[in-house]
């Protein structure tokens, strides 16, 4: 995405962030659990625990970390992993927060390895350790800080080395919501949009939405859009159905690069298995878009299946994609629905 559209796309996000506990849907039991720790943090007059949050992208682990911010009446100072590049980038922010602070530290499995170490203590001692110089003549300054929450998130948490997981106190999986879920999502930022929506709109947008908040969101802007320039104005199933055929979304929620994938696999692999590494060039992608973004709906779908010598499609991934399956998938497939 280019920047300005990527910059305009956030803030459209930014206006349907659900701001309180309350407000955020769905993910009961990550909720109910993260109410426990930040109430009784807030009684005791404490600093919440160190939270790390994963899940695949959009899930809500950037409005959760706003969230624990609000709900701790305290400020929120973001940064990223890849924007680390340095320790001295990280000492920086560590010694400019405040007591009380909430640092979110997104896509933490992506740190420099000395800015993960430093991070480490700092979680623990509420310390950092300033080098100062350089060869024989370097020092090491010890500088302490004030208590500070640390939300880290990450689509990778097998990434994570196991001594940074365990400075967290609170860790939690972020799952894809059910379409119910997505569709009083659907109604409220409807609501915020000024929109009508019809109930049946809602059901056929949270049924592509891929089980992703940021997807439905995303989608219904794109319907309203189709409503204003050829409707009614009101988000009807026919806009709805009109808008999503116009934006390339299956009616299983696939869009463009989840049937690119799909494509190749079938096409150019035999149906695999074929390599992450293999399958992410031959649709001109990351692996790590691949990994993170296309295959955990795919394989959440039943579309594909990973297999210690690499992806495989399913049976079902042939006949969506209108081919004919080969025998093997077939045989495959009844064997896996006999051990189900
Ligand atoms: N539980 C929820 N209830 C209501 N809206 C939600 C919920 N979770 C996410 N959203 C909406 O989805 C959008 C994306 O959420 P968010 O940015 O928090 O995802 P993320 O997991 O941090 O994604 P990424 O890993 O890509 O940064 C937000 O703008 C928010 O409006």
């Amino acid at each position: 995405m280019d920047p300005d559209a990527d910059a305009l796309e956030r803030s459209a996000e930014a206006a349907l962030r659900p701001g309180t506990l309350d407000e955020f849907v769905g993910q009961r039991v990550v909720r109910d659990q993260l109410d426990l720790v930040l109430k009784a943090a807030s009684a005791r007059g404490a600093t919440a625990d160190h939270v790390l949050l994963s899940g695949p992208p959009g899930l809500g682990k950037t409005t959760l970390a706003m969230i624990v911010a609000h709900e701790m009446g305290a400020t929120l100072r973001v940064s990223s992993g890849p924007a680390i590049q340095h320790a001295g980038d990280l000492a920086a922010i560590l010694s400019s927060l405040d007591e009380g602070d909430v640092l979110f530290l997104d896509e933490i499995h992506r740190l420099a390895r000395p800015a993960e170490e430093m991070l480490y203590l700092a979680m623990e001692d509420f310390r950092v350790d300033v080098v100062v110089g350089k060869g024989a003549g370097a020092t090491s300054i010890p500088l302490s800080l004030p208590p500070f929450t640390v939300v880290g998130a990450t689509t990778r948490a097998g990434l994570l080395p196991a001594p940074l997981r365990d400075r967290f106190g609170f860790t939690a999986h972020l799952d894809f919501y059910e379409p119910h879920e997505l569709r009083a999502i659907l109604e409220r930022s409807a609501g915020k949009l000024g929109l009508a929506l019809d109930g049946d709109a809602a059901a056929e947008i949270s049924g592509r939405s891929r089980g992703t908040p940021r997807i439905a969101n995303r989608l219904l802007r794109r319907v309203r859009d189709w409503a204003q320039v050829h409707g009614s104005g009101r988000a009807d199933l026919a806009a709805a159905r009109q808008a999503l055929t116009v934006y390339e979304v299956d009616e299983r929620g696939l869009d463009r690069l989840d049937r690119a994938v799909l494509g190749a696999l079938c096409t150019r692999f035999g149906g695999g298995p074929v390599g992450l590494s293999t399958l992410a060039v031959s649709v001109g992608e990351e692996s790590e878009t691949v990994e993170t973004v296309a295959e955990p709906f795919l394989v959440r779908e039943g579309l594909m299946s990973r297999s210690p010598r690499g992806r495989v499609a399913t049976a079902d991934a042939w006949v969506h994609l209108g081919l004919q399956p080969p025998a093997d998938a077939l045989a495959g497939e009844t064997t896996r629905r006999l051990f189900d």
